[in-house]
């Protein structure tokens, strides 16, 4: 890039403290509003930019690429999920992408053990009844749940916030099973007392709970078909903070209508922002608004990593947080 500021595109609003810095550093172009891009801004954009700065709201797809000019040289994505971009093309254009690694693994493992509670113990249903002004006082039968102590946690991706959740789950009692591509390194193994399963299948059919931390990738798209959630014991819960696409939703809630699965905690969805309209009237689930890395210190710490990256690159160094196709 030559001695110009970078010509900077962010598709939605972000912290303020964030936004001064971008002004200060790029020549940025911000989203007051925070209206999501449409498909032609999008495409204004990569055609005019240095840098984009998308977000999980964003469709990056080979249509979008292909009309990038060429000047634009990075994708400083905020946020660490990069399966909205298409990183092949990116690759094939000479686009470098970053993502926001390590900075939300906690906030996602807290959301991600907040639903492991809160699914079996009920607490949003019991929120629910307290509100309705229904509530007839304390009963020993009323909403009874299940206990999470000496339970078992299959972790299904035991990257960073796999392993985070592995840390707190261990702290309240529960047992820990995970399936990975490969092993994690021993001694992690054994600092969690952790049990790999090499079959996701065999594990599947084995735990009280699972919960999902794996990317989304076109290999685990629907990782959890109808064949591998039939898996699950009946009185199983299904945690997902990850991506709605690994987990196939119809599927889903069908065995959730059926009574063939306890309960589900998703704070993702397959059709983003759209949510079946039969989960919506389950009591057994718990639906959220892809809160998992929603803390206003994460967001400053995303933002952060994302000014990094383009400083970084823009003053001509390998920026610290490189997506590589790769590893997809
Ligand atoms: O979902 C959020 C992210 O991938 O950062």
């Amino acid at each position: 890039m030559s001695n110009r500021k970078p010509v900077v595109v962010v598709t939605r609003k972000l912290p303020d403290p964030i936004e001064t810095r971008m002004m200060e550093l790029f020549d940025a172009r911000l989203n007051h509003d925070d209206r999501p891009m449409s498909r032609a801004a999008l495409i204004e954009a990569v055609r005019d930019a240095d840098v984009l700065v998308p977000t999980v709201t964003d469709r990056i797809d080979a249509g979008v690429l292909s009309q990038a000019g060429p000047s634009l040289r990075l994708i400083a994505n905020f946020g660490t999920g990069v399966d909205h971009i298409d990183l092949a093309t990116a690759r094939a254009r000479a686009i470098t992408v970053t993502n926001t690694p390590g900075v939300l693994t906690e906030d996602t493992a807290d959301m991600t053990m907040a639903l492991i509670l809160a699914v079996p113990r009920r607490l949003v249903e019991g929120e629910r009844l307290v509100r309705s002004g229904n509530w007839g006082g304390w009963s020993p039968t009323l909403m009874l749940g299940h206990r999470i102590w000496g339970k078992r946690l299959g972790i299904v991706g035991m990257g960073r916030i796999g392993q985070a959740v592995a840390r707190r789950a261990k702290a309240f009692g529960m047992a820990i099973h995970y399936h990975n591509r490969k092993r994690v390194h021993p001694d992690i193994e054994a600092e969690l007392e952790a049990t790999y399963w090499e079959s996701l299948d065999q594990m599947l059919a084995r735990m009280d709970v699972i919960t999902i931390h794996c990317p989304h990738t076109p290999a685990t798209f629907h990782l959890l078909s109808a064949r591998r959630l039939e898996l699950l014991p009946k009185h199983a819960y299904l945690v997902n903070c990850a991506r709605g696409e690994i987990v196939d939703e119809n599927a889903l809630t069908r065995m959730l209508i059926r009574g063939d699965l306890a309960g589900a905690g998703l704070d993702v969805f397959e059709h983003e922002p759209a949510v079946n309209p039969k989960l919506l009237a389950l009591d057994n689930v718990v639906l959220l608004p892809h809160l998992g890395s929603a803390t206003e210190e994460g967001r400053i710490d995303m933002g952060e990593t994302v000014l990094i990256n383009i400083k970084t690159f823009s003053d001509g160094h390998p920026p610290p947080d490189r997506v590589l196709a790769s590893m997809f």
